[in-house]
């Protein structure tokens, strides 16, 4: 898996909202192949996170998937509620840029759980996780918190 490529769509994603560059990408694991995008919109609904947006925009447009085959590509990594969105899909690889010890550094609201604990919390799915993909490039998106 190219692992930087799919970050840098995500980060393209990410820019589409500058204010909260919450970029997300779901792409089938061991092909080139990006089945859906999403971005943080949450000022139209608090829920539409980036990778919430990213996973509806799936199940829309694949509603046959097997989301045991894909993995998903975030900028940041998964809130409490974007890991247990990814948790229920069943997706079971994740990998994200900035971690949430970094968005609370750079003065970002967070709940501060990992998505690791949410992750060991859910007897039912497996998700693996791997932080510090493009890191730097996702850092700079999140240096400055909104307002
Ligand atoms: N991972 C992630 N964390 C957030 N915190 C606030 N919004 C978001 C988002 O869209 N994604």
């Amino acid at each position: 898996m190219d692992h930087e490529f799919f970050m840098r769509r995500a980060i393209e994603m990410g820019k589409k909202n500058p204010k909260f560059a919450f970029g997300a990408v779901v792409v089938e694991r061991g092909t080139q192949h990006i089945l859906a995008e999403g971005v943080n919109n949450a000022s139209a609904n608090p829920t539409h996170h980036g990778e919430i947006v990213a996973i509806n925009d799936c199940a829309t447009n694949h509603p046959k998937i097997d989301w045991s085959g894909l993995a998903l590509y975030t900028t940041a990594e998964p809130c409490p509620m974007c890991q247990s969105a990814i948790l229920w899909a069943g997706i079971g690889n994740v990998y994200y840029g900035t971690s949430i010890p970094t968005l609370q550094r750079f003065g970002w609201n967070q709940i501060d759980i990992r998505a690791e604990e949410v992750g060991r919390r859910a007897g039912f799915a497996k998700v693996s996780l791997t932080g510090g993909i493009l890191e730097a490039d996702c850092d700079d998106l999140f240096r400055r918190p909104p307002g």
